[in-house]
């Protein structure tokens, strides 16, 4: 929260020169002469002052943390007023995409809102510390000091301050740079490591402009990431937690995980990629995604192999059969390993009352096999839009054609169309008929080579369903025989049953 220093001045600049020349020089007093000066002074000020000052500390409270508001407002100066300020400091955050330009140390800038004038001072305090083995150590403290007239002071605690935390973290998500992330396991959760999370900047070229489907449930999906987008309103409204639930499903090579990133891409998100078995139980699960920011997608690929999300674990079934005691033991081990994230935990995890803890988040799942999933786990509420993501069908096929060969005509398209309305080609495998493999070949060799893989695909599934239709017809056949015999032979016993 706030760091709130009230005191009042004769005028803000004398207090807060004051301040500033105390900050800088303070560290060269003895320290218990030190917090009697200011004690003493602070309350003199107090008597005398019309104005109001409010510190806001780099660090938290707990000295651990580094304070969100802090950034908030470094953002929000450096945008709107920080150019005005005669020295800047240019900040390279790994966060960032850009240089940070911030006001440099004991600077000050003035800010108008509302027809009311404030001033904002960056400050450094520097304390020294000296260790166990005396060695000295230094530490930089910096605060931003807001100050204005107390006349105004209902005004800017009320309406101000929320102002530019609110713009200046809005900035911050602009500037940010978008992350991957994926969970560590927990024997290395430890704040000097890399937490729960580890990242890598997110720099996937995928969008909506480049990824083959038909145009219309595409236009459906951007509308509906839009809606969501802008609907904090509306979800507080109706009293639901703003977040929305993907199921995309389909065969490989479908652009499961391409759309993914073009989602990302398309809101500005950062990813979240959960992989359920190295999370060790609900528990473990549930701090995961306490620890996930807001505007965010968190994404379980492959949902159906991450983990026996039945209920019933695996193991029950083979626990029954006899085993010897080594190789219960050695399983034992193995159990232990094994994640024991259930269903429910997992069904807690995104949609209970934890799921509510951060706003506006995405979460994706993805299958081949969506007849594998428990109808818990894919029920609207929870996943709310299901998207199947299919063969490559002409629409489809245009989309690729142009990233890959730059054409929007051709003169196989006809033909193009028709074969791959009768046979059934992931986007992914048409994708590489159509990438050149060298530069001399072209958009004209690419689509013949398109052309002659479609039919080859077309004949080898000819041949398969031909084989699948002579084999049910064995099968059938054979059932017959065994009907016939059987009838026989129930034939022959009534007709002996019958002679004795
Ligand atoms: N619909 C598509 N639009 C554009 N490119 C695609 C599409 N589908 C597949 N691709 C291409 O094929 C490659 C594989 O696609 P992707 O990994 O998205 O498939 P997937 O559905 O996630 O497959 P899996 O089920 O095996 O995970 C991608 O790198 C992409 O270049
Ligand atoms: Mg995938």
């Amino acid at each position: 929260m706030l760091e709130t220093v009230a005191i009042w001045g004769i005028t803000g600049k004398t207090v807060t020169s004051i301040i500033l020349i105390w900050a800088m020089y303070s560290q060269y007093i003895p320290r218990h002469v030190r917090s009697h000066v200011e004690r003493y002074a602070y309350k003199l000020l107090g008597w005398i002052s019309f104005h109001v000052h409010i510190k806001f500390t780099e660090y938290t409270e707990e000295g651990l943390k580094r304070s969100e508001n802090y950034d908030a407002i470094r953002n929000y100066l450096s945008t709107n007023t920080a150019a005005r300020a005669q020295r800047l400091k240019a900040n390279e955050s790994k966060n960032s995409k850009s240089v940070v330009l911030s006001m440099d140390d004991h600077e000050e800038v003035e800010d108008v809102f509302h027809g009311v004038k404030v001033k904002w001072y960056s400050n450094v305090k520097v304390t020294e510390t000296q260790s166990n083995y005396g060695r000295n150590n230094t530490y930089e403290r910096r605060f931003f000091t807001l100050t204005f007239h107390r006349r105004h002071r209902g005004m800017i605690l009320e309406s101000y301050i929320n102002h530019v935390l609110r713009e200046g973290k809005a900035i911050g998500v602009r500037n940010r740079e978008r992350k991957l992330y994926t969970n560590n396991s927990s024997s290395e959760w430890y704040p000097w490591m890399s937490g729960k999370w580890s990242n890598v900047p997110f720099h996937h070229p995928a969008t909506f402009e480049t990824l083959a489907m038909d145009p219309e449930k595409k236009e459906g999906i951007k509308k509906d990431l839009v809606k969501f987008s802008k609907g904090k309103d509306y979800y507080k409204k109706v009293g639901k937690a703003w977040k929305r639930g993907y199921l995309l499903f389909g065969p490989p090579g479908t652009g499961k995980s391409t759309m993914i990133s073009a989602i990302a891409n398309f809101l500005d998100y950062d990813v979240y990629d959960l992989e359920l078995t190295t999370v060790k139980d609900n528990s473990e699960l549930k701090k995961l995604l306490l620890d996930t920011k807001s505007k965010s997608i968190v994404v379980i690929e492959d949902i159906d192999c991450s983990l026996d999300l039945t209920g019933q674990r695996k193991t029950k079934k083979e626990e029954d059969e006899e085993e010897d005691k080594e190789k219960k033991k050695e399983k034992k081990k193995e159990d232990e390993k094994k994640s024991k994230v259930t269903l429910s935990g997992l069904l807690n995890s995104i949609d209970g009352l934890w799921s509510a803890c951060s706003d506006e988040k995405i979460v994706i799942f993805t299958t081949n096999f969506v007849d594998k999933l428990d109808p818990a786990l894919i029920r609207r509420g929870r996943m709310d839009k299901h998207i199947e993501m299919s063969y490559c069908r002409f629409e489809a096929f245009k989309v690729l054609a142009k990233n890959y060969l730059e054409i929007e005509s051709h003169e196989l398209y006809g033909e193009i169309e028709r074969l791959l309305e009768e046979t059934d080609m992931s986007p992914a495998d048409v994708a590489e008929s159509l990438m050149p493999k060298s530069d001399e070949e072209d958009a004209d060799v690419c689509i013949k080579r398109l052309v002659k893989t479609v039919e080859e695909e077309k004949e080898k599934a000819r041949k398969l369903a031909e084989e699948a239709e002579k084999e049910e017809k064995r099968k059938k056949k054979k059932e017959e025989e065994a009907e016939k015999k059987k009838k026989v032979e129930n034939g022959d016993l009534s007709e002996n049953n019958g002679t004795n």
